[in-house]
Formats: structure tokens, C-alpha cells, sequence
């Protein structure tokens, strides 16, 4: 029986060096191929008491692009180690390959022979991978020689070639059967920061005026959102700590204005946390907010967010299937942005199509359908339920808002329903689906 992978080991590296970033990289990449989410992984490895926070961008960088790059990387070991090499050597090529031009994630950040020494370093540097010290380097250095040659061969394979999983690219093919390259391509870019100006504390403009001199170069890209040409840690930004601006991605930011809210309204976000469009309901009107979420370490988060903008609301941890934590008084809006696959946010969460299983996507369809079915009686005659998901899939998305109307006889109303990740000059956004439906007012199908 092989041992226990150490990913707790504290190897002897400088934290400032490139094989410590590498080492950590790999130790979060290797828990991502056990099923662990890569925050929680990265959370991890933040852990040690001696990280700097420049390590800590480096190894979350390597990380990120790791995840970005996996099937090519994988691809590319296995064409080149005559047997598979144990899971941390693995994820340290993993980690390694994409800094050296493995991928098509920008120009490579670092000179390719630093990366096979540095590599070869975190190797010697932890149990685990000691042994294969000479195979990280040999195989390592063949890539560099034969780099056109194993890529012209591995990309022949869709897994190598769009780095997701053969079923998300054949359910992409599916869904999208003109867009589905655009849509897999969209999800391998990096991400921006895109900030919401919080407009009871002042204008887009005054924001952008702001950012202009903090020399930090942005651009409106909606009627509150602004993108900052190059992202930045968020205590970085000016005016997040006083609530001036949040982030959130610019197709997140249409949930709060298709809702509709007026002053006095009584609002539920029955899926809220970690808060982004709680907020941003709550910047528009003064309305009495429940936020409701089964996670009660994720409603925390909402808290932090409310507090950080000096807004408040009800908040509740429950389940949006159950009605056990209602009083019984209809809501105006219900915002129910309910749990899904996140296949449209994989920019931002690229380890989420190696975490995923096909199955998964009927499963949470199935729960969002009770949660819909659930909070639709919670409605209050003319009042409007905005169905939100963060998915890709037509059966969390279209087909489930189609079958919700029939259903509950529900009116359907303007929404942009799928949008599709884009990423460019004008329009940069995630993937996210917006339905909005109309309680009639003769409906009197009792809760
Ligand atoms: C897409 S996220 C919500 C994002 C949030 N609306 C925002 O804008 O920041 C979905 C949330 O649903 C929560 N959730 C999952 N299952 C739930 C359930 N059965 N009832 C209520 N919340 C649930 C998750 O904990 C997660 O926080």
C-alpha cells in the first residue's frame, strides 16, 4: 500500500522562490484530483505561518493556471513518462508545464530552464517526489525539446486540446452546437476584476475619477460595473474596505435591476451567500431583505459584505426546499439564485470541470426545481420570482424555467435568459442564465 500523500509537509524552500510556489501548487492540485475544491485546497497551503503574501499570489497564480492547463498537462506527461508518475509528481509537472509555454494562458512568466530547475528543486525538497527528482527533470527538459512536436500530438485529443473533460465538451457540443468552442475558450481566460460602484455612496464616475488617480487604469462596462484594465488584491482597490465598491462580475449585476425592488418592499434572496446580489438589491432600495442560505459558514460571508457597505437584511440559514423558517407573510420579489453546476463561472473556478461528474447536473437540477416550486408559493400575488443559476446546462437553465412555468402557470416576463461567457473590449461577463417570472394576481393556489 502506498503511504499517506503528505500534502502537510513544510519542505525547506525559501517562501520566496519559484520551487516554493511550485511545491505548494502541486500539494493543491493534487488534493483538487482527490475532490477537494482548489480554494479549500489553497487554504491549505496558506495555512504556514511563514507564507509571505507574495507567495501566496504566486502559488495561487500557479495554481489557477495548473487548473486552467490540466488536460494538456496530463496529456502531455502521459505521452512523454513510460509509466504514470505518483500524484504529487504528477501535479508538480502540471504545475511546472504551463509556465513553459504548455498552454496558451499568455506568454510564459518565467524562463523555461528557471521553471526545470526550480521544479527539480520543489521535487528534491519533499518527500513524496524526492525519487523522482531525475524524471522531473528529464522529462521536463524532453519537453523543451520536443515542444512542438508532443504538442502537435497531444492536442489531437479534445481533452488536451480544450482542457475539459470529454462529457463537458460533448455537452457543450450539445447545448451550443455553433458557440461551444467560443463557450469552452471563454472559460479558459483568466478573469478581470470587475467592481459594482455602490451608488448610495457616489457616482461610476466619481468612482472611475478615483481609480484614474490611484494611476489604476479601468473601464465602465455597465450601468454600475467597472473593470479594471489589470486585477489587483481587493484591499488594493480604493474604497472596498469603506463599501464604495464590491465585486462582482458584470452579468451578476443585472439580477438586482431585473428585480425590481421599490422602498418598503419585502424582498427574499432565498439563495444568498456569500452576499453579491443581497448587496446590491439593498444599494437600490431600502426594502426589508431576508437572505437565507443552508451554509451557515457562507451566510457569515454575507454579513462580513453588509457590514463592509452599512446595509442589513434578515438573515437566516435554512434550506430554500423547506418552509419551516417562514412566518407565513408573502414576499413582493423572491430572488432564488439557486445551487448549480457553476459551469458558467469556470473562468473564475477552473477546477470546477475536474470536480464535477455528468450526473451532477440532474441532481442539483432536480433539488432547484423543489427549491423554485417551494418559493413560488411564498409569492405574493403580481410579485416577481427572478430565477438565476450560474450554468451552462439547458436542463439547469432553459428547460428548467420552462417546465417551472407550465408547472406553477407562471407569467413569463423580459429576462435575458442563457448568456453566454464572454470575454472582450465591450462586453465582458460570466456565464449566467436569468428567467423572471409573474405571480398572476386571480392565482390563489394556496400555500
Ligand atoms: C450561486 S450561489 C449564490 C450566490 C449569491 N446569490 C450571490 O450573488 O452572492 C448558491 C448558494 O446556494 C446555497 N444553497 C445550496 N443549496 C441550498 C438550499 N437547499 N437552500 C438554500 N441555499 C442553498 C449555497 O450555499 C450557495 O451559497
Amino acid at each position: 500500500m502506498k503511504p499517506r500523500l503528505q500534502t502537510d509537509f513544510q519542505a525547506e524552500l525559501k517562501s520566496d522562490s519559484l520551487a516554493f510556489a511550485l511545491l505548494g501548487a502541486a500539494t493543491a492540485v493534487v488534493q483538487v484530483r482527490a475532490g477537494m475544491a482548489l480554494p479549500q485546497a489553497l487554504a491549505g497551503a496558506f495555512a504556514n505561518p511563514a507564507i509571505t503574501p507574495q507567495a501566496r499570489g504566486a502559488i495561487q497564480d500557479v495554481a489557477y493556471r495548473a487548473m486552467r492547463q490540466l488536460g494538456r498537462s496530463e496529456a502531455l506527461v502521459a505521452a512523454m513518462a513510460p509509466k504514470a508518475p505518483d500524484p504529487l509528481v504528477g501535479a508538480l509537472l502540471a504545475a511546472a508545464l504551463p509556465l513553459m509555454g504548455a498552454g496558451e494562458d499568455g506568454p510564459a512568466p518565467y524562463e523555461a530552464f528557471t521553471v526545470v530547475d526550480q521544479a527539480v528543486t520543489a521535487a528534491g525538497a519533499h518527500p513524496d517526489t524526492v525519487r523522482a527528482k531525475g524524471m522531473v527533470n528529464a522529462l521536463l527538459r524532453r519537453f523543451l525539446r520536443e515542444r512542438d512536436t508532443l504538442l502537435a500530438d497531444v492536442l489531437q485529443q479534445p481533452l488536451a486540446r480544450w482542457n475539459y473533460p470529454q462529457w463537458w465538451i460533448d455537452a457543450a457540443i450539445t447545448a451550443y452546437p455553433q458557440d461551444w468552442e467560443q463557450v469552452l475558450a471563454a472559460g479558459n481566460v483568466a478573469p478581470p476584476l470587475t467592481l459594482r460602484v455602490n451608488t448610495r455612496k457616489g457616482t461610476v464616475e466619481a468612482y472611475l475619477e478615483l481609480l484614474a488617480q490611484s494611476g489604476i487604469g479601468a473601464r465602465r462596462i455597465g450601468p454600475s460595473a467597472v473593470r479594471l484594465d489589470k486585477p489587483v488584491g481587493v484591499h488594493l482597490v480604493p474604497g472596498f474596505d469603506s463599501g464604495l465598491v464590491s465585486v462582482q462580475d458584470a452579468a451578476a449585476q443585472l439580477a438586482a435591476n431585473l428585480l425590481d425592488v421599490q422602498d418598503g418592499m419585502r424582498v427574499l434572496d432565498a439563495c444568498a451567500a456569500p452576499g453579491g446580489k443581497t448587496g446590491h438589491i439593498l444599494e437600490l432600495a431600502d426594502a426589508d431583505v431576508t437572505a437565507l442560505d443552508v451554509d451557515p459558514q457562507r451566510l457569515a460571508r454575507v454579513r462580513e459584505n453588509l457590514d463592509r457597505l452599512e446595509l442589513s437584511a434578515t438573515l437566516l440559514a435554512a434550506g430554500a426546499q423547506g418552509r419551516d423558517w417562514w412566518d407565513g407573510e408573502p414576499f413582493d420579489r423572491i430572488l432564488a439564485d439557486v445551487p448549480c453546476t457553476a459551469s458558467g463561472i469556470v473562468r473564475r473556478h477552473p477546477d470546477i470541470r475536474w470536480l464535477r461528474r455528468k450526473g451532477d447536473t440532474l441532481q442539483l437540477a432536480t433539488l432547484s426545481a423543489q427549491i423554485l416550486d417551494n418559493l413560488w408559493q411564498m409569492l405574493r400575488p403580481n410579485g416577481k420570482l427572478l430565477f438565476v443559476t450560474c450554468s451552462l446546462w439547458p436542463q439547469e437553465s432553459e428547460a428548467q424555467a420552462a417546465a417551472f412555468a407550465v408547472r406553477n402557470r407562471a407569467t413569463r416576463l423580459d429576462a435575458p435568459g442563457q448568456l453566454l461567457p464572454a470575454g472582450g473590449a465591450e462586453q465582458d461577463h460570466d456565464g449566467l442564465f436569468y428567467a423572471l417570472f409573474q405571480k398572476d394576481a386571480t392565482d390563489v393556489k394556496d400555500a
